[in-house]
């Protein structure tokens, strides 16, 4: 199993924690990079460090939440080596992996039923990167980083 590393902002925060002990449950080490409480933040404080932890460990994924998914996918894009993906469907999660290789995917807390977050989590952590030309596509986005 992959090493975890999940993060949120405050709109976040519930979802984290629920989604965190729903995979610890099932096995996975998943490392809590916050935030402690649902005090209001700034969700780019948490993509980043999540993005930093992911980019250096380069084997391992991560997950954040933010109200709608989006503020945290932009955030987490900008870090070289992150390929964040703002994943609503257990079809976008699977693509994510199968030919973007994504390493961290980005979710909407707010307005979403916990079951599905969980399916499509679940997408995201079973599917594998195809490789072929879908590496050559990516090879394409390092270079603009
Ligand atoms: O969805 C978000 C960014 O894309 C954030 O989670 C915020 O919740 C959103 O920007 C709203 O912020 P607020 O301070 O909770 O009103």
């Amino acid at each position: 199993m992959k090493k975890l590393w999940i993060a949120s902002d405050h709109a976040g925060f519930d979802m984290k924690a629920t989604l965190k002990d729903h995979l610890t449950g099932l096995g996975h080490e998943v490392i809590d990079l916050g935030p402690d409480d649902d005090a209001s933040v700034d969700y780019p404080d948490f993509a980043k460090r999540l993005g930093c932890a992911v980019a250096e460990a380069n084997d391992g994924l991560g997950i954040l939440l933010c109200g709608t998914g989006i503020g945290v996918s932009i955030a987490a894009n900008k870090i070289k080596g992150i390929r964040a993906a703002l994943c609503r469907t257990e079809h976008d999660a699977q693509m994510a992996r199968n030919h973007n290789n994504a390493n961290v995917i980005c979710m909407a807390a707010r307005g979403v039923q916990e079951d599905v977050l969980k399916r499509v989590l679940a997408q995201f952590l079973s599917a594998e990167f195809e490789g072929g030309r879908h590496q050559r596509r990516l090879d394409k986005i390092s270079a603009l980083e």
